[in-house]
């Protein structure tokens, strides 16, 4: 499968404009630059602003997003790199630990697209960095996260569901305005 083949949800519109962190690990640096191409034109789609940083491999991306969240200037953030199998057991600890990292900055309420491919070869990976447009769905789906958390913030006003809210909306279907 080269090409782009599943379903990707319509992403609402943002007001104001989000402003999102896109941290990079270019352990393979042609991969990571077309996962970096899609990611930030995705972001540039729906006019979020974003800011870039590198660190040196998949397993940093969770902590200097971690880190990142400190300053409370990014409403998301896209977590962007690869992985591919080597001779040892490396290569499960690497995937795993920044993909359960990730997830449980997730859980704690932080928005975030993993965009980190974890694969067998360099053609698989650059299948996915440029045809599949991988970095595009992780924006993507940190920009869905940031509609959800606007749409459910902290102290917000009760939410009515009504026959046009799904969770798929995504905070895409109310008229009001229910901005972060
Ligand atoms: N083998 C890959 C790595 N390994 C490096 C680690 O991510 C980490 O930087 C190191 O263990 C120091 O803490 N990183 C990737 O992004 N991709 C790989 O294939
Ligand atoms: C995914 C990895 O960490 C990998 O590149 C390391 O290779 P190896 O298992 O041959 O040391």
């Amino acid at each position: 499968m080269a090409g782009e083949s599943h379903y990707r949800v319509p992403l609402p519109a943002f007001d104001p404009a989000p402003h999102v962190l896109i941290v990079v690990a270019p352990y393979y640096r042609d991969i990571a630059d077309g996962l970096l191409a899609g990611a930030r034109a995705a972001l540039d789609s729906v006019g979020a602003t974003h800011e870039t940083i590198e660190v040196p491999g998949a397993l940093e991306v969770p902590t200097a997003i971690r880190l990142a969240t400190n300053c409370y200037r990014y409403q998301g953030y896209v977590a962007l790199g690869c992985v591919i199998r080597g001779e040892t057991t490396h290569y499960e600890t690497v995937c795993n630990d920044s993909s359960r990292a990730l997830a449980l900055l997730g859980l704690e309420g932080h928005c975030i697209g993993n965009g980190i491919l974890t694969v067998e070869t360099h053609a698989q990976a650059a299948a996915r960095a440029f045809d599949q447009n991988k970095g595009g769905g992780a924006a993507e789906a940190a920009l869905h996260l940031i509609a959800l958390a606007r749409r459910f913030k902290r102290g917000g006003k009760a939410f009515a569901p009504s026959s046009t809210d799904t969770l798929i909306a995504a905070g895409g279907a109310p008229a009001s305005k229910d901005t972060a």
